[in-house]
């Protein structure tokens, strides 16, 4: 597992009483890219501008770098870039004046950085060009562009694909992919659109009512869409226990009486078949919704899945 740049600690914000983020417990790795998934209202937003700086918390802390947002707030922000609200652009000034006059609010940033930058996000020939003639997706990539002129090893994304079209989408995507693995950047993104998501992150938490319900990588999602959880209410419990290790080669979980384990779709009949061979009484097979993508349309309803 590689480093831990960003790390949650019981995170919790009260807004006029009404607990809205219920604590949060989760780290964020270098060169990974972090996908913030939940319907509208869920807390991404209010849990973002906590982890940039822009509001306090009610409760817990964020370790950057090991640095409490708390306690030491320079030294943990300074590893911090972000896009919450829409950066401020001039749209009669080209983006390289715009990059320059944001530069000089930001101590030791050099023109070969602010090349480097235009350059990580693929704006070099446009950079003449003045702001008010890009497209959304190009705006997007400068005020990236303008969030990483301080060399952040940790870069925070609310909703960066909102109102993009495909192709600005796909570009977007791409150099994201690209800061993570060539610049080691840790970049968290937040959105609502779980394809989308699972087209741009390595890994996935979903948050819901202010709580995080599920973490997982997009890999371990994908490999277990066939996967089932299923929970057996069985007898005798022992010799179940047997017949689903035998085909699942795992143990599973016991619960009261009832097993809890994971199964591929295709092989339930044939673990019943075996439970009946071996004389076992079965009185329920439930199969509980697993993936990330039941998760998800457990959470939002299948009509908003996009
Ligand atoms: N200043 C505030 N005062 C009262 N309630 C607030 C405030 N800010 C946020 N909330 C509430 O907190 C909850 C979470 O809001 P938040 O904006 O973080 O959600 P979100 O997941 O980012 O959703 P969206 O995608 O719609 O922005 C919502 O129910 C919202 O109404």
């Amino acid at each position: 597992m590689k480093e831990a740049v960003m790390e949650l600690k019981n995170v919790k914000k009260t807004i006029k009483n009404k607990p809205i983020i219920k604590g949060l417990d989760f780290s964020i790795h270098s060169g990974e890219v972090f996908g913030f998934l939940g319907p509208n209202g869920a807390g991404k937003t209010t849990t973002i501008r906590m982890m940039v700086g822009l509001m306090e918390l009610t409760e817990g802390d964020v370790l950057i770098h090991g640095k409490s947002i708390k306690k030491d707030f320079k030294q943990a922000i300074q590893h911090v870039g972000g896009i919450v609200e829409n950066p401020e652009m001039y749209p009669f000034m080209s983006g390289w004046k715009n990059l320059i006059h944001y530069s000089r609010m930001v101590p030791g940033v050099t023109q070969d950085r602010i090349m480097e930058v235009v350059k990580l996000v693929g704006l070099e020939k446009r950079l003449k060009d003045k702001v008010g003639k890009y497209s959304l997706g190009m705006r997007q990539r400068l005020g990236i562009a303008q969030a990483l002129l301080h060399n952040p090893s940790i870069l925070i994304l609310d909703e960066p694909t909102n109102g993009l079209d495909p192709s600005g989408i796909r570009e977007i995507r791409a150099y994201i992919r690209k800061l993570a693995a060539e610049e080691g950047v840790a970049v968290i993104v937040s959105s609502h659109i779980l394809s989308e998501m699972e087209m741009m992150c390595d890994r996935i938490g979903i948050i819901k009512n202010g709580e995080i319900i599920s973490i997982q990588t997009v890999n371990d999602a994908l490999q277990q869409s066939d996967q089932k959880e299923v929970r057996l209410d069985a007898t005798p419990v022992e010799t179940a226990m047997e017949v689903v290790e035998e085909l699942t080669k795992q143990a599973p979980v016991r619960e009261n009486d009832s097993l809890v384990f994971t199964v591929k779709h295709e092989e339930v009949p044939l673990l019943i078949n075996k439970l009946v061979e071996r004389q076992v009484e079965v009185f329920a097979v439930n199969v509980n919704r697993a993936t990330l993508e039941d998760k998800f349309l457990d959470l939002i309803g299948e009509g908003s899945i996009e």
